[in-house]
Formats: C-alpha cells, structure tokens, sequence
C-alpha cells in the first residue's frame, strides 16, 4: 500500500513541475501584450502672426472696413505720366508675332522648300485671302514671288527671307506720309474727329492717344460728342482724368456737333496743342447718322480745320470693314486708319488691303487692352514681326 501512495506522489509531483514548465514556455511576451492604452496627445497650438490691424479691427467691427477720410475721397487721382510713344511698336511687336504668325512664318516656311509646284502656291495664296490681304493684291503677290523665285533658282534661307520681307514691304508701303496730324500750324490746336462703327474701339483709341500724345509732351482736350452712350462720355473722362487732359461733355443725348464745337474752342482758350473729338459709333449703312457726322465736322470747321479725320477699324471685322472704311471716307474725307485688335485676330492682312482701297494709310495700330497698348505704324516694325529675325 505504501508503495502505491509513493508512485501516486511522485505522478503527481512530475504533473504540477509539467504544467509549471510548460506556462514557463509559453507565457505571453511583453510585445505580444496589447498596447497599453495611452491618452492621446493634445494638438499643437496653431501659432498665426499677428496680421496687421486694418480700420474695422481696430474699431472691433470684424470685417466691416471705414470709408476713407472725406478729404481722401476729394482728393483726385495722381496724373499719370505714359512713356513717349517712340519704339512702341517694337515693345508690342511680340503680340504681332504671335496673332500673325501664320501669314508671317507660314509664308516663310512654304517659300523655303526645294519644289515650289502648283499646290505650294496654291497653299501661298490660301494664306494670303485668310489673311485678309484681299483678292487683288494677293494675286499681285504670288505673281512677284513666282518671278523672283524663278530669278534665284535655288534659295538659301537667307534669301528666303528677304525676298518675302520685300515682297510684304513693298504692298504694305514704306513711302506714304503716315505723320498724325496732331500739332498744327500757327497757334490754333490741331483737331482730330474719331470715326467709326460701334465697338471698333473709337472712345479707346481717343484715350490711349491722347495719352501717347500726353507722354510725348503735348496738351490734350478730349471732346465727348459721343452723347448718344452715356458710358462713352464717362469712359473718356476716365482716360482724361489719368493724364490731366480736360474733357469737354455735353447732355446725354445732346447736339454732338455742339459739344465738338465746345470742345474745340476750350482747346483754343486753353491753348492746348491737339483737341481730339470721340463720335458715337454709327453704321454706315444709316444715312441719317452719316449725316449727322458730316454735320459735326462741317461744325467743328466753322471754329479750325480739322487736321486728321481718323477712322477706327476693328481687324477682326475683315473685309466687311472694308465696305465701313468707303462710305465714311465719302462723308468726312477720311485722312488715317487706326487699325484696332491686331493682337486678336490672325487678319494682319487687312493693312494691305484697307490701304490700297481707300488709299489712305494706316497710321495707328492697336495691339491690347492696355492703356499704353496704342503704337504708331511702323511698317519694317510689322514685317519683321511676322517673318521674324
Ligand atoms: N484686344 C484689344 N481690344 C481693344 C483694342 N482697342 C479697343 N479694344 C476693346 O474694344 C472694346 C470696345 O471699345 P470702345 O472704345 O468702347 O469702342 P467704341 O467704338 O467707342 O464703341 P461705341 O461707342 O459703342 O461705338 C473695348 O472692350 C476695348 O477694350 C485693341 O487694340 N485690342
């Protein structure tokens, strides 16, 4: 019996050391334990610097800002002094670069291959009509190119070139008198009317040029015989008020020809040196309008002559400005075109063309809607941004 006590003790001393061992093996592992929950950190602070205290702050009304001081508000805007208008259209010449760069490089580019067959001119005279050039003078063009390639027989590049800047050179004119008659004989103002449809750019044009005429040292009067749109007066008072040029404005639909008038003896009295006349636009198609216009010039005569008549084309018109451009020349003697949004539009074209039909030059290009973005035409300038150097 006491043997068999003894094997029960020692089976169950071997069991308890079994078990101990084996919980000593597989105990859990410190990195087995689930994490130890541990409060989240509390976020950074945002640090803002302090941002300057503005009116309203300092008042505590959050957003609501004071009106400036009433003397402030009295105070007019500071005169602006705008560059002189020499090398203007080299600065803006990259605009023309990119609108023309078809009539320019393409011309270039198809004048340059070794076979100048059927279907090259064909493609030459494609982007001549596109271009506005107009039907004439584009068949005058291929016809001078054709000679004088064949003359060459093989082009260098170089010879490309100015064979093309030549033949462009010679269409768009390097010998007409495109002076803008803005200083006159004797001490009268000179007197320039602005003509044209609606929207070409008429208020804009009268602006930006009394400011290339303010920074090239003159003294401007602006007259707005644009009653018939209220904003063109306002518009024009605008551009004035910027260079310190005075602005002559009548009723909302008043007499145009009577403010013209005003506007021209104001030059007079004020003894400046160009008085520039902004017309409301007007379709050349009314004649009651185009009568009225007549009426304004022959107006503005019984006061000085009227130097320079300027008719404002938009470029982008095409070849319908070219019907506008007739009809005002036949009332109002059109005297120079100021040719506008050639930096829109791919028509450069249309310099040639305007010119040999109404025989008047182009004297003024506009290439933006900037203040200063008003050049005169410069024909070397124009060709060589559309061929490049
Ligand atoms: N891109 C570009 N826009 C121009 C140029 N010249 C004028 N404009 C724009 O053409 C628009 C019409 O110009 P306005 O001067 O008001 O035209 P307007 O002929 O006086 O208009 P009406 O009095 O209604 O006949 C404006 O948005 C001008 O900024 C130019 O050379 N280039």
């Amino acid at each position: 019996m006491d043997g068999y006590i003894g094997i029960i003790v020692i089976v169950a001393l071997a069991a308890v050391l079994a078990v101990g061992g084996l919980f000593l093996l597989f105990r859990p592992k410190a990195k087995d334990l689930p994490p130890v929950e541990t409060p989240p950190e509390p976020p950074a602070p945002v640090i803002t610097e302090p941002r300057p205290v503005g009116q309203g702050e300092r008042d505590g009304g959050g957003a609501t800002t004071l009106p400036p001081p009433a003397e402030e508000l009295l105070r007019p805007p500071p005169v602006e002094v705008p560059p002189p208008s020499a090398g203007r259209m080299v600065r803006l010449r990259d605009r023309l670069a990119r609108s023309q760069n078809v009539l320019g490089r393409g011309l270039l580019e198809l004048l340059s291959r070794d076979r100048l067959d059927d279907d090259v001119w064909d493609e030459i005279e494609e982007i001549l009509i596109t271009a506005d050039v107009g039907v004439a003078p584009t068949r005058v063009m291929v016809d001078d190119l054709r000679t004088k390639v064949k003359v060459l027989g093989s082009r260098t590049p170089d010879e490309v070139r100015k064979l093309l800047r030549e033949e462009l050179l010679g269409q768009v004119g390097t010998d007409l008198d495109r002076t803008l008659h803005t200083s006159a004989p004797g001490d009268r103002p000179a007197v320039v009317l602005v003509v044209g449809v609606n929207g070409t750019g008429k208020t804009t044009t009268s602006g930006k040029l009394a400011r290339v005429l303010v920074g090239d040292g003159a003294k401007v009067v602006l007259g707005a015989a644009d009653t018939f749109r209220a904003a063109a007066t306002d518009q024009l008072q605008t551009w004035g008020d910027r260079v310190g040029a005075a602005v002559v404005r009548g009723p909302e639909g008043g007499d145009p020809a009577s403010v013209a008038f005003d506007a021209v003896a104001k030059g007079i009295e004020e003894k400046a040196d160009t008085v520039i006349v902004d017309t409301a636009g007007r379709l050349h198609t009314k004649t009651g309008l185009m009568d009225e216009l007549g009426k304004v010039k022959r107006v503005i005569e019984k006061k000085a002559e009227v130097d320079e008549v300027l008719l404002v084309l938009d470029a982008t018109t095409g070849q319908n400005g070219m019907r506008q451009a007739q009809v005002f020349a036949e009332v109002v003697n059109v005297t120079g075109i100021a040719l506008t949004k050639l930096d829109g539009t791919a028509k450069g074209g249309i310099v040639i063309s305007v010119q040999r039909e109404l025989g008047v030059p182009v004297k003024l290009v506009g290439l933006g809607e900037g203040p200063d973005d008003l050049a005169p035409f410069d024909p070397e300038v124009f060709v060589d941004a559309l061929i490049g150097d």
